[in-house]
């Protein structure tokens, strides 16, 4: 699947941005703080009004402090999946339940420095796991190969039958990237810069659709996808 993230879209035409990646599986959309990462974005209300605005199934990635509190808001605002940060919550079980019980995916996501072993346990509470390939913040920044052995780590888990989960990536996904990240067992792939740069958006979102394929046609082959 790709989810086009509108951090890189034009906030003061976000339907828009929305209409121009009308291929795209996902919607991928990051509520910023100023807290839990050095950057501003969009809440509650933009979540409940963009799910009006459009079709496509919303992915809220926040990065925020206490998620505990705030994260069932966007599954009751119509989010289709809420993923938070473990590296914040108090309580990632309870928040992942509450989620699911406002209709929503629960989604974990980890930072790049963040390992993903201690959490094996707790990812049976979730339906998507977000590796992150940047520092959480800002788009445009340059792909970070390093976090791929969790990906394939949670790839095997995956096929081995202990998880159930999609497995999703976020940061400097681009058509220089976006093979290796299949290839290593990424199920969901969120592009920014690389997407709404584009002269056409959708256009992009197809392209690294078909390359995306290759990658994963390549992963079942070496590693297998259950
Ligand atoms: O969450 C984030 C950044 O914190 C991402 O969703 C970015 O928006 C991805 O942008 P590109 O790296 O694809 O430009």
């Amino acid at each position: 699947m790709i989810a086009p993230s509108i951090l890189s879209a034009d906030f003061a035409h976000l339907a828009d941005a929305a209409d121009s990646v009308s291929r795209a599986d996902w919607l991928h959309v990051d509520v910023m703080d100023n807290h839990f990462v050095p950057n501003l974005t969009l809440g509650l209300p933009v979540v409940k009004s963009l799910h009006k605005a459009t079709d496509l199934p919303l992915d809220c990635h926040l990065m925020i402090t206490d998620p505990d509190r705030w994260a069932p808001g966007y599954a009751e605002a119509g989010a289709a999946n809420v993923t938070f940060h473990v590296e914040a919550a108090a309580n990632p079980i309870q928040t992942a339940r509450a989620i699911r019980s406002a209709g929503a995916l629960a989604g974990l996501s980890l930072k790049p420095g963040t390992a993903l072993d201690p959490y094996f346990e707790i990812l049976k509470e979730f339906d998507t796991l977000l590796i992150m390939s940047v520092e959480p913040g800002f788009g445009g920044q340059a792909f970070m190969p390093e976090v791929l052995g969790k990906v394939t780590a949670a790839r095997r888990a995956v096929n081995a039958g202990h998880l159930r989960l999609f497995i999703e990536i976020d940061g400097g996904i681009g058509e220089d990237t976006i093979v290796q990240a299949a290839e290593a067992g990424v199920d969901v792939f969120v592009a920014g810069s690389a997407v709404y740069a584009a002269d056409d958006p959708d256009r992009a979102v197809t392209r690294l659709r078909e390359l995306a394929r290759d990658g994963m046609a390549r992963c079942e082959a070496e590693i297998g996808r259950g």
